[in-house]
C-alpha cells in the first residue's frame, strides 16, 4: 500500500519570476540547503529556464522540472506555445496545468485543461492538475460543489492507467498570494473529498497513490501544521518557493 510518506510533494511555482541567472542561483541554493530530500522536489519554473534547470538538477537525486503550462496539440502554427514533445525531449518532468492564473488571465476551462493533460500522459509528462474555488464560493459553502465539478470535467474521461500518473493540487484562489492560508482542516477536507471522488471512480487503489497538494500561500511557518494532515501530501508554493532558506525550511517541513 501507498504512505503517504511516498506521495510526498514539495513543488515550488515561481510564475513570472526571477531571470535565467537569478533562477539557477535559486535552485542551486535549495539543492544546497536540502541534499536529499524525503519524496520529490519540483521547480516550476517559466518556459526559457527549463533545459538549464533540468541540467543543474539531473545529479540531484529527488529534484525535478516542471513547466508551468503546455499548449494540447501537438505540433503546428500556434506562435508562442510549447508541445508536450518539446518537453518530454528535453526530459521536463511534470507540467502545471489548469492553474487558477491561467483560468483567469487566459480563459482557460476545464475541458481545454483535459485535453492538455491527456496530451502530457501521452508524451510521458505528468500533470499538476491545478483545481479550487473562489472566495465567493467558498462564503457560500459551495467549494465542494465547484471543485468536484472541475475534477469531474477534466479528470473523469482519463483511463485508470492515466489517472494513476496524474498530481492533483488544491488551490483555493482566494488564498493564493493573498497571505490567507485555508485552515490545516478546510485543506484536509477538501483533500480527503477529492481522493473519495477519485476513489469512487477510479478505485481505492488508485486514490491512495495519488498525491494531492494544497496550495495557497504555504510558508515554513504553516507547512508543517498542513502537511501533517492525513490528505495533504505536500505543497504547491509560489511566493515562498523564491526564496531558497524559504522553500528549504518548507520541503523539510514535518520530516
Ligand atoms: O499559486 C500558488 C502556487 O501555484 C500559490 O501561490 P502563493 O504561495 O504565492 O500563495
Amino acid at each position: 500500500m501507498t504512505s503517504k510518506t511516498d506521495r510526498r510533494i514539495v513543488a515550488g511555482n515561481w510564475k513570472m519570476n526571477t531571470t535565467p541567472s537569478e533562477g539557477s542561483v535559486l535552485a542551486q541554493g535549495v539543492i544546497d540547503k536540502v541534499a536529499a530530500p524525503v519524496g520529490k522536489v519540483i521547480f516550476g519554473v517559466p518556459a526559457i529556464q527549463l533545459v538549464k534547470i533540468k541540467q543543474l538538477t539531473a545529479a540531484a537525486e529527488g529534484y525535478y522540472v516542471a513547466a508551468q503550462n503546455m499548449h494540447q496539440k501537438a505540433d503546428g502554427a500556434f506562435t508562442g506555445e510549447m508541445s508536450a514533445a518539446m518537453l518530454a525531449d528535453a526530459r521536463i518532468d511534470y507540467v502545471i496545468l489548469g492553474h487558477s492564473e491561467r483560468r483567469q488571465y487566459s480563459g482557460e476551462d476545464d475541458t481545454l485543461i483535459n485535453a492538455k493533460i491527456v496530451a502530457a500522459l501521452d508524451a510521458g509528462i505528468i500533470p499538476i492538475y491545478c483545481c479550487g474555488e473562489k472566495l465567493d464560493i467558498r462564503e457560500s459553502n459551495n467549494q465542494n460543489v465547484v471543485v468536484g465539478k472541475q475534477i469531474e470535467q477534466a479528470l473523469s474521461a482519463l483511463s485508470p492507467k492515466q489517472m494513476a500518473k496524474v498530481v492533483v493540487a488544491y488551490e483555493p484562489v482566494w488564498a493564493i498570494g493573498t497571505g490567507k492560508t485555508a485552515s490545516p482542516q478546510q485543506a484536509q477536507e477538501m483533500h480527503a473529498f477529492i481522493r473519495q471522488m477519485i476513489s469512487d471512480q477510479f478505485g481505492s487503489e488508485i486514490a491512495n497513490g495519488i498525491s494531492i497538494l494544497y496550495g495557497g500561500s504555504v510558508k515554513a511557518a504553516n507547512a508543517e501544521e498542513l502537511f501533517g494532515m492525513a490528505d495533504v501530501d505536500g505543497g504547491l508554493v509560489g511566493g515562498a518557493s523564491l526564496d531558497a532558506q524559504a522553500f528549504a525550511d518548507i520541503i523539510k517541513a514535518g520530516q
